[in-house]
């Protein structure tokens, strides 16, 4: 102390006391909340500010009080102001509830030092209930003596918040003394006005062109034709009705003689996913349809490799999905339930968490034997985006945990009859020709029903099926082994169908072989003509039918006989799905501080970096959205994401809880370090299954995929631009959907900060873009 114009302790304090005593009427402040308001453990939430252009030096606006919070009166424990702009300071913090009145004044010092430490002048502040009394709009500070007085002007604000809206800022507050700025935004904003801009020469301002900022995508999806991507047809390799390893290749099939057996050598998607990596498939259901591959036994899906000694003493790979092991922690979700249930094996348990599990488990207990399966039959004439909705359908029924299967019949016919069939393979009157289609849809029926024995769940069957004879046929392989669907695609847009084959001309290999685009076209007008002569539309058994979709307004969506958990989501995903093309730009948040220091959880603001991302994307989304009429910022509730979008003007702003980063409960705020030393346990679970391991009292990422879903179904429907800034686990599991990734991926994709991820809906399906914009 002893600086002119402050005071000391017990001066400070016994004013406080005095004017305390005669406090009362006066101006209120902006927030007021009532006394009864308090009732059932609700606090009160105090925001203070002070504004002052000339403030210069290290002097920082400080609040101290009678509550312990703001230093019980001693100014070496005044709580610092933080800057919020260049001119405003601010501070919030809480009251316990059983405060009558809270005295303070505000005082000016360096941020850690004593000294010179200048209070304000005149009589202690008084906050009744959240309401200032007295002339509280300005506070006066005496510098250099009493030479000079500066003056700030002071706005409050109180808010009554409930005892979880403050655990979370308390923990906050405590740890870093850095409440949160983002109170008080509401749930849905827009800030058109340029407030700030973007600032030149801050380095917030990009190239003009956005090119130059683009990085390759580590994992692209596969550049392929949607139905090679399909389920590989294992009863064509096991007859040996194959043509050529060649002609195996050319669908994407490696031979099974020529899969090696060292863990590093084998590429196996053993849940059928499609990824490039990854290109033979194989199940077995019974040991005479079991596929040999040269050391490799498989057991069912999806899974790790651990080598096996088989009883001839061969090295084998055993594959073990991680579920039902008796080491799991109690954390993991419904799978480790299966075992308590009488379901044999957990390895009938979907992966999967929340809703799908309880529907599995409820099927498996109440429901008949064909309840559990599910085939989605797919009908409708060439190029009506049969396959297009069989491989989307796919993608996001296993994104949720359904064990899924697409299976194109298509596939089957150019393995066993070659690609190159003309229109009159088609036709109505070649018996030759229908008994060939019929056998190969057969075949691929026989497959899809195998798969379920073995643990599928839903298989996705993928042909024209325009007769109801064939249909006919298909209900009867079903019958006792799975529940059928019909899903029918109608269009009746001409413009779309003209659209359709121009894209099945180009990318079919069908008419890979074929260098004339006209002679194609010719052809596979002829065949629609076939199809069309013969088309029945579906009016049997239980069916959705899609009728002129696309463009997500107007269309039709009919259903018949539809019920049950599985049936539903597929209608609302169905009702949600449009073909309007659009990018969806999603990005991590600017660095936080706990980025910074490598703490999970937490709700920090930006470090400088951060902030910095921050500004240069309001700059990327101004660009690259310039031309959009509409677009939506879509944030997760917690302030990273928010400030993050802050300098982002002009679109409206949209806080999802769901898009909150994963909760790691007892975890949050601790370094993974921490983790490990004081929960080695836990910390040893999560390194196991990351997938399944659940924080205690937090979540999963199958939780988090589970809380996604509405999210995931919001951005199928818009037809805007959407920029979703959310968070690392957040990110991974929605890019998941997008790039269609198998779920046991999903808490390792690479999700670096400062980088946005630009999907592009479109007709043709997903297409990925990458932008770095710091490094
Ligand atoms: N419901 C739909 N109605 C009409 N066209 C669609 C639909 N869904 C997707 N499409 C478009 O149809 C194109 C061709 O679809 P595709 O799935 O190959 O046809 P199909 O399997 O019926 O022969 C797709 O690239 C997509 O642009
Ligand atoms: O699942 P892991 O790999 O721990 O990643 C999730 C973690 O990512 C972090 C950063 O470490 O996300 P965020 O970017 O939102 O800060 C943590 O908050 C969160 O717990």
């Amino acid at each position: 102390m002893g600086t002119s114009g402050s005071k000391s302790i017990d001066g400070i304090g016994a004013e406080a006391a005095g004017v305390g005593a005669a406090g009362g009427g006066g101006e209120a402040g902006e927030g007021a909340a009532s006394p009864e308001a308090w009732h059932g453990g609700a606090q009160l939430y105090v925001s203070l500010k002070m504004e002052n252009a000339r403030i210069s030096g290290d002097l920082v606006p400080h609040v101290c009080g009678s509550e312990p919070i703001i230093g019980s009166w001693d100014p070496a424990r005044a709580l610092a102001m933080e800057r919020e702009l260049a001119s405003m300071w601010q501070l919030s913090f809480v009251v316990p509830p059983d405060h009558e009145t809270l005295d303070f004044k505000f005082l000016l010092k360096p941020k850690d030092a004593a000294t010179p430490c200048i209070i304000e002048e005149g009589p202690t502040r008084l906050l009744t209930g959240g309401m200032l009394e007295g002339d509280v709009r300005v506070a006066l500070f005496k510098h250099n003596g009493d030479d000079e007085v500066l003056e700030f002007r002071v706005f409050n604000k109180a808010d009554i918040v409930s005892p979880l809206e403050l655990a979370a800022s308390w923990r906050v507050y405590k740890e870093n003394f850095q409440p949160s700025r983002v109170r008080g935004i509401p749930d849905i904003s827009i800030n058109v006005a340029p407030t700030h801009g973007t600032e030149e020469g801050s380095g917030a301002t990009l190239e003009l062109d956005l090119e130059h900022y683009v990085v390759p995508t580590p994992t692209a999806p596969p550049n392929e034709y949607p139905a090679n991507l399909a389920a590989t047809p294992a009863s064509l390799i096991q007859t040996g009705a194959l043509q050529t390893n060649d002609m195996l290749l050319n669908y994407g099939i490696q031979s099974p003689s020529s899969v090696s057996a060292g863990p590093s050598s084998v590429s196996a998607d053993f849940d059928g996913h499609s990824n490039h990596k990854k290109n033979i498939e194989t199940w077995a259901t019974d040991s005479s349809k079991k596929i040999q591959t040269s050391g490799l036994v498989e057991s069912k899906s999806v899974g790790t490799f651990t080598p096996l000694q088989k009883p001839d003493g061969q090295k084998g790979m055993f594959i073990d999905r991680g579920v039902g092991s008796p080491k799991l922690p109690k954390s993991t979700s419904a799978c480790s339930l299966a075992s308590g249930l009488g379901f044999g094996s957990a390895k009938t348990m979907p992966e999967a968490a929340g809703a799908v599990a309880a529907a599995a488990v409820a099927d498996r207990l109440h429901g008949s034997k064909e309840d559990g399966k599910l085939a989605i039959v797919l009908v409708g004439l060439p190029a009506r985006g049969k396959t297009f909705t069989a491989v989307k359908l796919t993608r996001y029924l296993r994104w949720l945990g359904h064990e899924t299967r697409h299976f194109n019949v298509g596939k089957y016919r150019r393995l066993k009859h070659g690609a190159n069939l003309s229109a009159d393979f088609f036709r109505d009157d070649n018996p030759e020709g229908i008994e060939a289609r019929n056998e190969v849809a057969a075949l691929a029926m026989e497959d899809m029903i195998d798969w379920m024995h073995g643990g599928g769940q839903v298989g996705i069957f993928d042909a024209t099926n325009s007769t109801r004879k064939r249909r006919c046929m298909l209900m009867k392989m079903a019958e006792g082994n799975c529940k059928i669907i019909f899903l029918e695609t109608i269009c009746n847009d001409p413009s779309i169908i003209e659209r359709n084959i121009r894209l099945k001309i180009q990318q079919s290999p069908d008419y890979a072989d074929q260098p004339d685009y006209e002679a194609g076209l010719q052809d596979f007008m002829e065949r629609l003509m076939n199809y069309e002569k013969v088309y029945e539309p579906v009016g049997e058994g239980s069916y959705i039918k899609m009728i002129d979709m696309v463009k997500g307004q107007g269309g039709q969506l009919q259903v018949n006989n539809i019920s049950g958990y599985l049936p539903g989501r597929i209608v609302f995903f169905l009702v949600n799905s449009h073909l309007t093309p659009r990018p969806i730009l999603l990005t991590r948040h600017g660095e936080s501080l706990h980025n910074v220091r490598g703490r999970v959880g937490g709700d920090t603001v930006l470090s400088e970096a951060g902030e910095l991302y921050a500004k240069k994307l309001a700059n990327f989304i101004e660009k690259r959205l310039k031309s959009e009429k509409t677009a939506t910022i879509w944030t997760s509730t917690l302030q990273r994401t928010i400030l993050t979008a802050s300098p982002i003007l002009g679109f409206p702003k949209i806080q999802w809880r769901a898009l909150d980063e994963i909760n790691s409960g007892v975890c949050d705020g601790m370094t993974y370090e921490e983790i490990k030393k004081t929960m080695p346990e836990e910390f040893e679970s999560r390194r196991k299954d990351k997938l399944r391991y659940r924080y205690p009292r937090g979540e999963s990422y199958l939780d988090v995929i589970q809380r996604l879903e509405p999210v995931i179904i919001e951005l199928e429907r818009q037809r805007a631009p959407v920029v979703v800034i959310s968070h690392q686990a957040v990110l991974r599991a929605l890019y998941a959907y997008f790039a269609d990734r198998p779920l046991r991926e999903v808490p390792d994709i690479e999700m670096p900060l400062h980088t946005i991820i630009e999907i592009q809906m479109g007709v043709t399906g997903v297409e990925e873009k990458r932008y770095k914009l710091m490094d």
